[in-house]
């Protein structure tokens, strides 16, 4: 999409302008979004952009991850069948069942409290297998309540790894903790920071960055989100998440991988933050291929292309993978 990324790549007043053609205007008006909010949807999808947003409208199944770590996964499937569950395994997540039916809602089984799942949405999921953390490593987690992929991590790890994991607020700490209690994990250090000013005397081998954001990507979960964000807060979670990435870098050893990720489906939450993070660090670099067996169809999707390094990141969407919609970006510190 080299022209596209032309446009996209003029300035920060192009990025973060309220501009809408009338075509942006008629689909917002059609689905009920912002039209500057589709106005990027056309920028970054064509003539598939109105794909996005009928997909948007479909409310997404639950998904769980079987947690491995304390029951196996045929355990897990026979028990919640014989309670009544209907699940479905996703193709492309090895731990991950659609959940068709159910008689009661999954969070308030006997199952659940005692930690044989976490209810974690596929593109989620998706980002831990892409990061795969090694057994035995140091691993950061920058933003990490309410635990879906700390307490993922630790489980491929089978407990293995140091995990240091970080939320500044106090309430989602909690969620984090008990999560990580509940899913019988031991090997991990809570640290309650703004992650733009951590430091840490340990390097980390991998860092996990799965950053704040508008939450646009997951508009299937929440319709609210069509109307909810601002030109000046996607400025503001842009700015934050340049300043996050760039301390993610600054901490990493050499050699280790920083896994970017933003539920969003916007630019400025993706690939422009990567564009800007990169502009002036030689020293690292896209990894490409992931390393992970993803479908096809994801494969073909690589996103609006700044600069050649940017080219290795990739994109979820709800009309392709049928997921929520992710950026995900995996870059290696290379001295
Ligand atoms: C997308 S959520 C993380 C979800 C989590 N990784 C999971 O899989 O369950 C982003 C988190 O970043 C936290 N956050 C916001 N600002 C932050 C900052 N400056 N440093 C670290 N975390 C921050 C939010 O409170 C929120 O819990």
């Amino acid at each position: 999409m080299p022209k596209q990324s032309e446009r996209w790549d003029r300035s920060d007043e192009v990025i973060f302008s309220d501009r809408s053609t009338p075509e942006a205007r008629r689909l917002a008006q059609k689905y009920g979004y912002l039209p500057y909010i589709v106005e990027r949807y056309l920028e970054l999808l064509g003539d598939e952009a109105e794909d996005l947003l009928e997909a948007n409208e479909v409310p997404m199944p639950e998904t769980l991850r079987c947690n491995d770590f304390k029951i196996s996964c045929g355990e897990l499937e026979s028990r919640l069948g014989e309670a009544g569950f209907e699940l479905e395994r996703v193709p492309f997540l090895p731990h991950g069942y659609h959940v068709i039916s159910s008689p009661i809602s999954p969070g308030a089984t006997h199952e659940y409290l005692k930690g044989y799942y976490y209810l974690q949405d596929p593109g989620s999921m998706l980002i831990v297998y892409v990061m795969n953390p090694r057994p035995s490593a140091t691993i950061l987690d920058m933003a990490a309540a309410p635990g879906g992929k700390s307490t993922q991590i630790l489980q491929l790890t089978r407990d293995s790894s140091l995990l240091i994991a970080v939320e500044p607020k106090r309430e989602r700490i909690k969620a984090l903790r008990s999560n990580l209690q509940r899913m019988g994990f031991s090997n991990y250090i809570l640290i309650r920071s703004d992650a733009r000013f951590l430091s840490l005397d340990t390097k980390p081998a991998q860092v996990l960055l799965d950053a704040p954001s508008s939450g646009e990507g997951i508009i299937r979960k929440d319709k609210n989100r069509k109307t909810k964000t601002s030109i000046s807060d996607l400025r503001r979670i842009h700015e934050l998440q340049v300043e996050l990435l760039n301390r993610a870098l600054s901490i990493v050893s050499p050699g280790g991988t920083v896994t970017y990720a933003a539920c969003s489906t916007a630019v400025e939450e993706g690939e422009y933050t990567v564009h800007k993070v990169l502009a002036d660090k030689d020293y690292v670099t896209t990894e490409r291929p992931f390393g992970f067996p993803l479908s096809k169809p994801f494969e073909e999707y690589r996103g609006v292309i700044f600069d050649d390094r940017v080219k290795g990141c990739g994109r979820l969407f709800p009309h392709k993978q049928g997921t929520e919609g992710f950026f995900i970006c995996k870059l290696r510190r290379l001295d």
